[in-house]
C-alpha cells in the first residue's frame, strides 16, 4: 500500500480546506432565509467568503482542529496496524504544513505535544468488513461545538418544556433543548446527531455517526425522519440564529440513530456540529492504497465567490489600541466595529496565568483577542498566521472581569459572549466585548497583517499570546459598559420561544 500515507493526506487536506458539497448546499439555504441587512445575515457571508478563501488557499476553514477521528472499514486480511502508522505520518506532516493546527494536548501537565500526536490519539475506530475495498471516513470536529454536546437521562425536567417522558415526545423535547441550551456558543447554524439508547458512550458513539450522514438522506425510520423534520422546523423558529446574533437559521440539519438500551437508562445523546462541518470520507484500493472514490461527491459544488453584503452596516467605529475608557463608553450594542493596530492574543493558559503574574506586555487600552492561531515559521524564522477566528469566551468567564480592572484591558473579542460577571465588570471598568464571527479563521488571517512577537509560547502555539497587526478587523459589540448583552437577550427571548413547545407532539 505505497500510496496510503498520500491518500490520507489527502483526506486530511480535503477535510480540513474544502467544506463538503451538502454542507455547502445547507448553508446557502441560511442565507437565503436570513434578512438582508441584519448582523445574522452580514456574519453568514463572513461565513460564506470563508469557505471559499479556505478552499482558494488549501488552509483550514477553522483554525480548530478538533480532535481528528477516523473510522475505517477494512476488507478481512488487510493489515490494520499498517494502516494506522500511516495516519499517524500523516497527521504529522498535515500538522507541519499547517493544515492542522497542533492540538493535542497533555491532559495532565498542559504541554501540547506539537504534532496532533499523543496518547489515545487521533482517534481511530476499525470494523471489517466483506467489500472488497477500504472505506475511511474522518470528521474534525472542533471544541466549542464539541462542549455543547449534551446528553439526557430520561425521564427528567427541561427548562421551558416541563417534563421529558421515556418516550418519543421526550426524546423530542430533549432535542429542542439541545439546540436552545447550545445558543450560538457552538458557532450556530448547526447540525445535531442524535442517539437514542445504549449507555452514556455508546450513546454519544451513535450520536457522533449520524454526523456522517449526507444533510439531504430520509431517515429509512418514518418516525424519525418525521421527527427529524420537526426538529428542523420548530429549531429554526427560536430566533437563536447565525452566531447566537439571533435571527432566522439556527440549526441546518438533524439526524436521529436508535439502538437498543438496557432497562434501567435511557438516555438520549446529542452531538452538536458547528457550521464548519468538516466530515468526508473515500473508498482505497487495498493493494495500492490508491483513492478509488471520494464520498458526499453529489450535486452541484456551491463556489461563494463575490458574497460580499449588498446592505453595508449603516455605522462602522473605527478604533485602534491604546483605547481609552470615553471611546467605549460611546460604544453600544450591536455597533459594528473595525479594528486597525494592535492586538492580543489569549485563551485559558493566558487568562489563568494573569490572575497569579504580571502580563508580559503592557496591556493598558489594549485589545486581547480570544484565539488560538495555526502558525507556521518560515525558513528565515519569521512566523505567519495560517488561521485565527476566535473561540469559545465563556470559558474566561471566571477571570475575565478580573483581568481587565487589572490590566486596564478596554476590549475582548472572540464569540458566543460572555456571563453576568464580565458584563458587570464592563459597567465598572468601562470595557466592550466584541463579537467576531466564530470559525472565519481565513478571513480573518486575512486582516492580520504581521505578526510581531510571542510570549509565553511555552503554553504552546494556540495558547501563547501572539502580538499581531491588524487592519480593518471587523466584529460586533454584543456587550457593552452600559449593562446591555445581546446574548442575555436571546438567551431569554429563545427559552420563552422554547416554551411555546411544551405540549405533546407525539404519542
Ligand atoms: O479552539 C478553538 O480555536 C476554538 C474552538 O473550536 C471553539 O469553538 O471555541
Ligand atoms: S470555532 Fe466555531 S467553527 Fe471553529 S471548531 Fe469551534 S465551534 Fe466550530
Amino acid at each position: 500500500m505505497e500510496q496510503l500515507e498520500k491518500s490520507i493526506y489527502d483526506l486530511i487536506t480535503e477535510t480540513s480546506t474544502n467544506l463538503p458539497k451538502d454542507v455547502r448546499r445547507a448553508i446557502k439555504k441560511a442565507k437565503a432565509a436570513e434578512n438582508a441587512g441584519t448582523r445574522a445575515a452580514m456574519s453568514l457571508d463572513t461565513i460564506t467568503n470563508n469557505i471559499q478563501m479556505a478552499d482558494d488557499n488549501v488552509s483550514p476553514i477553522c483554525q480548530d482542529t478538533g480532535l481528528p477521528t477516523f473510522k475505517i472499514k477494512t476488507p478481512i486480511g488487510v493489515n490494520q496496524l499498517e494502516i494506522k502508522a500511516a495516519i499517524k505520518r500523516a497527521i504529522a506532516t498535515a500538522t507541519k504544513d499547517a493544515k492542522l493546527r497542533p492540538n493535542a494536548v497533555d491532559s495532565l501537565t498542559g504541554a501540547n505535544s506539537g504534532d496532533n500526536l499523543g496518547d489515545g490519539l487521533p482517534v481511530v475506530k476499525f470494523e471489517q468488513w466483506e467489500k472488497d475495498y477500504i472505506e475511511m471516513k474522518l470528521i474534525l470536529k472542533g471544541g466549542g461545538c464539541e462542549n455543547k454536546n449534551i446528553q439526557y437521562s430520561l425521564p427528567t425536567e427541561l427548562e421551558g418544556l416541563g417534563r421529558a417522558g421515556r418516550d418519543l415526545d421526550g426524546i423530542r423535547k430533549c432535542i429542542l433543548h439541545s439546540v436552545y441550551q447550545a445558543q450560538g456558543q457552538g458557532c450556530s447554524a448547526g447540525f445535531i446527531g442524535v442517539g437514542i439508547g445504549g449507555d452514556r458512550s455508546s450513546g454519544y458513539d451513535l450520536a457522533k455517526e449520524q454526523l456522517f450522514r449526507h444533510v439531504e438522506d430520509t431517515n429509512p425510520n418514518p418516525d424519525l425522519a418525521k421527527l427529524e423534520q420537526y426538529i428542523v422546523e420548530k429549531a429554526n423558529t427560536l430566533g437563536i440564529g447565525t452566531m447566537g446574533f439571533g435571527g432566522e437559521a439556527t440549526l441546518l440539519g438533524c439526524k436521529v440513530g436508535v439502538m437498543h438500551r438496557i432497562p434501567a437508562s435511557f438516555y438520549v445523546s446529542v452531538a452538536y456540529n458547528c457550521w464548519a462541518y468538516r466530515r468526508m470520507a473515500i473508498n482505497i484500493n487495498p493493494t495500492t492504497g490508491e483513492i478509488i472514490d471520494w464520498h458526499y461527491q453529489d450535486g452541484e459544488k456551491i463556489e461563494f465567490k463575490d458574497q460580499s453584503s449588498e446592505e453595508a452596516p449603516k455605522k462602522i467605529v473605527e478604533l485602534q489600541a491604546p483605547i481609552t475608557e470615553e471611546q467605549i463608553r460611546e460604544l453600544q450594542v450591536g455597533d459594528v466595529v473595525s479594528i486597525t493596530g494592535r492586538m492580543y492574543t489569549g485563551r485559558d493558559a493566558i487568562h489563568h496565568h494573569l490572575m497569579s503574574h504580571d502580563a508580559p506586555v503592557d496591556l493598558n487600552g489594549q485589545i486581547i483577542y480570544h484565539c488560538g492561531p495555526v502558525m507556521q515559521k518560515d525558513d528565515a524564522g519569521d512566523w505567519h498566521v495560517r488561521a485565527a477566528g476566535p473561540t469559545t469566551s465563556i470559558r474566561e468567564e471566571p477571570y475575565q472581569g478580573d483581568i481587565m480592572k487589572k490590566f486596564g484591558i478596554r476590549a475582548v473579542i472572540g464569540k458566543g459572549g460572555m456571563g453576568p460577571k464580565t458584563l458587570a465588570a464592563l459597567s465598572e471598568h468601562g470595557g466592550v466585548y466584541l463579537n467576531a464571527i466564530g470559525g472565519a479563521a481565513q478571513y480573518y488571517a486575512d486582516c492580520i497583517k504581521g505578526v510581531d512577537g510571542v510570549d509565553l509560547m511555552e503554553f504552546g502555539i494556540p495558547e501563547a499570546m501572539w502580538h499581531l497587526r491588524v487592519e480593518k478587523f471587523t466584529a460586533v459589540v454584543t456587550m457593552d459598559s452600559h449593562g446591555n448583552s445581546l446574548h442575555a437577550d436571546v438567551d431569554k427571548s429563545s427559552l420563552e420561544k422554547l416554551s411555546a413547545y411544551k405540549e405533546k407532539v407525539f404519542s
